[in-house]
């Protein structure tokens, strides 16, 4: 059976911090915060109500409560529709048709949340997922590994390669027992030599011909 490969979505197939940082300020305005790029790139990963509530916290507001659940929700209203300053990582697309024109089954499991997860998707005509799975579509997130073991239930099951570029990813991975392919030109904080990862690249290119390497090691 060919492999899935299933990806994180920020900081791996897409750079959105920039939109991602424009739409938190605009959801924190009102209230007279804002933001650097760094500040709120330094929180994405562990899904939109961590990234509020920990920008919330570090300007002394409350990461939790009514007020808190306004402010979310303003977020991602705005957040939802703003795509204008994502971009793919070079190399994704041609990265992505070789993949599936080599028969690899291909799904999304990010902890964004599932509506914008799909909104984004579709502004940048990705329909090659056959599985999308939201921070929001199970109880539990990343680095839980039940949203990852669903995408690939969602794809049939199988061996599984998770293609993803964060902390949070690599322990989903180990959590989950699958390899872990390390994209390294994201949103990851710590040294690449201190994330447990089967291969680590910087350039999609070389996505490929690394999945065909752990397929060929695993293939009974
Ligand atoms: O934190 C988020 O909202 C999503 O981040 P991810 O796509 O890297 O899982
Ligand atoms: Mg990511």
């Amino acid at each position: 059976m060919k492999p899935a490969v299933i990806f994180d979505l920020d900081g791996t197939l897409i750079d959105s911090a920039p939109d991602i940082h424009a739409s938190a300020n605009r959801a924190f305005a009102p209230l007279g915060q804002s933001f650097s790029r760094a500040e709120v790139q330094g929180f994405v990963g562990r899904g939109a109500p961590n990234l509020i509530s920990r920008l919330a916290q570090s300007r002394g507001l409350p990461g939790t409560g009514a007020a808190f659940d306004d402010l979310l929700a303003r977020f991602l209203e705005i957040y939802e529709q703003s795509h204008g300053l994502t971009a793919l990582y070079p190399g994704v697309l041609t990265a992505l048709d070789d993949l599936a024109r080599t028969g690899a089954r291909l799904g999304v499991c990010t902890n964004k949340p599932i509506g914008p997860t799909r909104a984004v998707l579709g502004h940048f005509r990705l329909g090659c997922f056959a599985a999308v799975v939201g921070g929001d579509s199970l109880p539990v997130k990343k680095p839980d590994p039940a949203p990852l073991l669903h995408a690939l239930d969602l794809l049939g099951g199988g061996p599984m390669i998770f293609v993803g570029d964060s902390e949070v990813d690599a322990e989903t991975a180990q959590a989950a027992r699958v390899p872990f392919l390390l994209f390294t030109e994201g949103y990851r904080k710590t040294p690449v030599e201190a994330l447990t990862h089967q291969a680590a690249f910087a350039d999609f290119a070389d996505l490929p011909g690394l999945v065909a390497g752990i397929s060929a090691t695993a293939a009974p």
